[in-house]
């Protein structure tokens, strides 16, 4: 079995810095790596791909020779790769004996939610080769910093989710600069957890440009509540701890941490169901005031247990009888 990821989001999400940081990570922990560039607007690439589409076909010439504009040139590209499949078959069978496979995606989104080339193409990979693969969908953290364009990130994961059908894992990449676009109206687990949406509502409220959309803005959170489907982890690219902790996330998602196990239905779903790593981004979002009121109270609790153990004692001393009664 092959296993990999089919790494896809919106255009500047950080497809192609993900591959080259994941495929060196990997690489550092033992994995033989193969990168498939499969994004024909992909000039210079920043890792050794084993794969490149653009050895089938340009996207500059698909748009010159056919007058398309970038949009349809890579729905052109797509199609044009779905009809050659076999080139790209043949291009990988040397590579699966031994590579861990990460394909680089075009970021128009309506490729991943809307037409279906895309789709075809991993599905028939899947089959013929006998993949494993899971989709890493990643999202601009900063969308994070206002709640429409939060709604829409949600919107986009769900239906990519659902027209995709892989295993899927949704990533708020760049949380390094999360910080840099203001402070967050709720913590960082109200966005990566989607519970809630209703005290998203109350804050779209507030905006009076808003106003005029608060009943659709009302329905969309409904339908993504409804589906219960779309959660997001977190990444910074450049920190191994944060690219370990989605690997270990990764591996359970497209079975890889189950291959070399030849064990019982019970030892399978142990590992299944093991616990989550605690997301230590979420840490610097517990601000400080909340920490000085923990400790303010928790002085306050040991402060009172003392009194009350003294006044007991002295109490005690007097009339022990009514302090038992009344300890009691
Ligand atoms: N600070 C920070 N910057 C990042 C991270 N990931 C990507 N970037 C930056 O984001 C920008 C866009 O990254 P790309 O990898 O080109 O994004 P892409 O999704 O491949 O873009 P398209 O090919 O246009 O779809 C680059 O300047 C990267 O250096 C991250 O985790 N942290």
């Amino acid at each position: 079995m092959v296993f990999g990821q089919v790494v896809i989001g919106p255009p500047g999400s950080g497809k192609t810095t993900y591959c080259n940081g994941m495929s060196q990570f990997l690489e550092l922990i033992g994995r033989k790596v193969a990168v498939i560039n499969l994004d024909p607007a992909n000039d210079s690439l920043p890792y050794e791909c084993a794969v490149n589409i653009a050895d089938l076909v340009k996207l500059s010439d698909v748009m010159a020779e056919h007058s398309l504009g970038p949009n349809g040139g890579l729905v052109y590209c797509m199609d044009y790769l779905e009809k050659n499949i076999d080139w790209l078959e043949a291009r990988l069978k040397p590579l699966l004996k031994d590579r861990y496979l990460l394909f680089d995606f075009p970021g128009q989104v309506e490729l991943f939610f809307l037409h279906s080339n895309a789709k075809n193409i991993i599905m028939k990979l899947i089959k013929k080769l006998n993949l494993r693969l899971a989709a890493v969908h990643l999202v601009d953290a900063h969308l994070c910093s206002d709640p429409a364009k939060y709604v829409s990130a949600l919107l986009l994961s769900l239906s990519t989710m659902i027209h995709m059908e892989l295993p899927h894992i949704n990533v708020l990449s760049k949380i390094d600069l999360i910080q840099n676009y203001g402070k967050l109206a709720f913590n960082l687990d109200f966005y990566t957890d989607v519970e809630d949406l209703s005290y998203l509502q109350n804050s779209l409220d507030q905006d009076p440009r808003l106003a005029k959309f608060r009943k659709l803005t009302k329905e969309l959170c409904g339908v993504i509540e409804d589906y219960s489907l779309v959660s997001f982890t977190t990444l910074d690219i450049q920190d191994k701890e944060s690219v370990g902790k989605l690997v270990k996330l990764i591996d359970k998602t497209n079975g890889y941490i189950f291959a070399s196990i030849e064990a019982s239905a019970v030892e399978f779903s142990k590992i299944a169901v093991g616990p989550v790593d605690w997301d230590y981004h979420r840490y610097p979002f517990i601000s400080y005031s909340r920490i000085l009121l923990l400790l303010f109270l928790h002085f306050v609790t040991v402060l009172s247990f003392c009194r009350c153990t003294y006044n007991l004692h002295v109490v005690w001393a007097s009339n022990p009888l009514s302090t038992y009664i009344a300890f009691c």
